[in-house]
């Protein structure tokens, strides 16, 4: 080869690589960079609230950032906390009904995929949320108190009992929807079907196809990150501290072992929702973007935090739930300058309701 002929090869070895370098650590971070700035802020979303898998602290999140860009929230009826659960959503369950629609929903409701489309803003972004469905199990069990209601002596380990007994209890418990395969109820499959396994499958695809984001409960970091940056909204807008946590007085039991199978088999739609969205969300997580897992150690820094910030230290009951539930109490002492987000993420679901009830309410 002509000596002429290795330059310009050489040249243009050199010219790729050049090109190569500028478009990795220039032009691409760039784009990135851009893409993000230019994105649009989502504003309409329903948040369809299940039962026990984080929900609240979620809620929070959308109460927060409707107060703070003064966006509408479908109020429920009544001064109730929910649009008449379990009864699958109507538009006459809503106070606020308004001309134009709502921005937000995120009050408990059972899935209506017709009335729920129409009734919300074309384009909103559905999301839920799942947990596995044994510790979802064992939160709504002791939260809504059923052992009491059942007369599970105060001694035993309830779960234990309640197995051991299932015969017994089975007809008490036919219409306690939180108890069986109770995030697919919430999300929408009657009870009818939830041993048919071409309607689960059904069902989980229409999931599927009408839900923006599944985030999971015990991912919740990763899901609000993921929320984040698929709603073009700030990582402020995420901060969050855990709502409506059992006392850990009454975390002491769990499902025996031994009958895991049988409550796994009782609850197969929700065994098969969760780890079917399990598996998609992980999926995602793959598809994100370079800094995702340190806007996820940011995300937890700073939520845990201001959970040091705001929250007076100790665990206290909440009076309504003497036995089971935390209540989270505003520091006194939190600085000034934290003082107004402290209030706001502080600020339980009944908090909210009664704050958009005075302004939308008072507006029409
Ligand atoms: N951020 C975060 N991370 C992990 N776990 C969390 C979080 N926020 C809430 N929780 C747990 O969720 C349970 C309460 O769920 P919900 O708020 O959906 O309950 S409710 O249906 O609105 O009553 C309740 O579960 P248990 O404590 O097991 O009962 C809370 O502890």
């Amino acid at each position: 080869m002509r000596l002429s002929t290795i330059f310009r090869v050489k040249k243009l070895v050199f010219g790729a690589f050049l090109v190569f370098f500028v478009l990795k650590w220039a032009v691409v971070p760039l784009y990135s960079a851009m893409k993000r700035n230019m994105c649009q802020s989502v504003h309409n979303v329903l948040f369809l609230k299940t039962h026990k898998t984080g929900s609240s602290s979620v809620s929070n999140i959308f109460f927060r950032f409707s107060k703070s860009r003064g966006l509408t929230v479908a109020l429920p009826r009544k001064q109730i906390y929910s649009f008449y659960w379990p009864w699958s959503f109507q538009a006459n369950f809503v106070d606020n009904l308004p001309e134009e629609k709502p921005n937000i929903l995120c009050s408990h409701a059972r899935y209506n995929q017709t009335t729920m489309q129409s009734f919300m803003p074309p384009g909103t972004n559905f999301v839920t949320i799942l947990r596995h469905p044994l510790s979802r199990f064992e939160s709504a069990f002791l939260f809504e108190d059923f052992p009491a209601f059942l007369g599970i002596p105060a001694s035993a380990n309830p779960f234990q009992h309640f197995f051991e007994h299932f015969e017994k209890f089975k007809h008490d418990i036919n219409s306690m929807y939180t108890l069986r395969n109770g995030m697919s109820f919430d999300l929408g499959l009657e009870p009818d079907d939830f041993e048919d396994a071409t309607a689960i499958r059904n069902f989980i695809s229409s999931v599927e196809n009408d839900f923006h984001l599944v985030l999971l409960m015990e991912y919740f970091d990763e899901s609000l990150v993921m929320l984040k940056q698929h709603f073009c909204w700030t990582l402020e807008d995420v901060l969050y501290l855990k709502h409506n946590s059992r006392l850990r007085s009454s975390k002491k039991h769990h499902i025996p072992r031994q009958f895991g199978n049988k409550f796994l088999d009782r609850n197969k739609a929700d065994v098969l929702l969760y780890e079917h969205f399990n598996q998609t969300f992980w999926r995602k997580v793959k598809s994100q973007y370079d800094n995702f897992w340190s806007e996820v150690r940011l995300l937890k820094q700073k939520s845990h935090a201001m959970a040091k910030e705001c929250l007076l230290p100790g665990e206290h009951k909440d009076e309504r739930r003497k036995n089971i539930a935390t209540k989270l109490i505003l520091n006194p002492r939190v600085g000034h300058d934290m003082e107004h987000l402290c209030r706001e993420l502080v600020k339980d679901e009944g908090g909210y309701l009664t704050y958009f009830r005075d302004i939308q309410l008072r507006e029409r």
